[in-house]
């Protein structure tokens, strides 16, 4: 689903983020990105979001070579991928489900937005999305009231509604105890399965890339120095990325 080949970054006047990064992503798959801080992570991201420009490399996507399109397609192609960041931006007054409902009619019709028009089938299509979630009971509490796990899962209902085929998730789990860490974990696991999603998900926790990433990539100097199905990294491994 997704092939890049060679990607490189620079940012001015030459901090060398990325070096030659190749990879090929299907769907169904949660990539577990790991690398110490500054490893070019979140940049990395970027690029792949078409947020962020790069020196070199080709980059296809379904098929189709995305290397050099014009802002109108990349427009297009963002509507199909999801940020999820590690403090989600949600409204904190509204409760989940409103939350989830605006996402919703967002999706449906601008005008339906615009006037907040819910109808009963919005309804009960946003507390399905939000019981697939676990968050059925809090429906009705308002964000600022929810942990910072339950918080990550509203936005994570967000990007399912949105129909996003690739979510990207910037250290989702930071902040979060082991228990929430490895609830979402397993939620993002689920997602990409059940929905035959890509998401990339960096983190700084091995164990939790060994126990939910179909696939571990490893960021080092911004190299890709790890590429391997998910499992326990040897010794050696651990050294190649930290
Ligand atoms: N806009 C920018 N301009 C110049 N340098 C930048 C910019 N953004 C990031 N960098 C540099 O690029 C390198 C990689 O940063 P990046 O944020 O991608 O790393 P990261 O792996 O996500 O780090 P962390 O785990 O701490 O979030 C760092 O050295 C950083 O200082």
């Amino acid at each position: 689903m997704i092939i890049v080949r060679n990607l490189s970054k620079t940012y001015p006047p030459d901090t060398r983020v990325l070096q030659r990064i190749s990879f090929q992503a299907d769907e169904g798959e949660l990539i577990a990105l790991l690398g110490a801080s500054g490893s070019g992570k979140t940049t990395f991201f970027k690029c792949l979001m078409l947020k962020e420009k790069w020196d070199e490399g080709q980059y296809i996507y379904d098929g189709k070579d995305i290397t050099s399109i014009n802002g109108w397609e990349k427009l297009m192609l963002r509507k199909q991928w999801a940020f999820l960041e590690e403090k989600p931006s949600l409204n904190g007054k509204k409760t989940a489900l409103k939350n989830v409902l605006s996402a919703l009619l967002f999706k449906k019709s601008w005008l339906r937005f615009l006037t907040n028009t819910v109808s009963e089938d919005d309804h009960l299509e946003a507390m399905d999305y939000l019981d697939k979630v676990g968050l059925l009971e809090k429906a009705h509490e308002p964000v600022d009231k929810l942990s910072g796990g339950e918080k990550q899962r509203v936005a994570i209902c967000k990007a399912m509604i949105k129909g996003a085929k690739v979510i990207y998730a910037d250290e989702p789990v930071s902040g979060l105890d082991p228990e929430a860490a490895s609830r979402i974990m397993e939620d993002l696991q689920m997602i990409a399965r059940k929905n035959k999603l890509v998401i990339f998900c960096s983190l700084h926790q091995v164990e939790l890339a060994e126990k939910f990433g179909s696939r571990i990539w490893g960021l080092s100097e911004g190299r890709l120095t790890v590429d391997i199905a998910g499992r326990r990294l040897t010794q050696r491994e651990k050294q190649l990325i930290f």
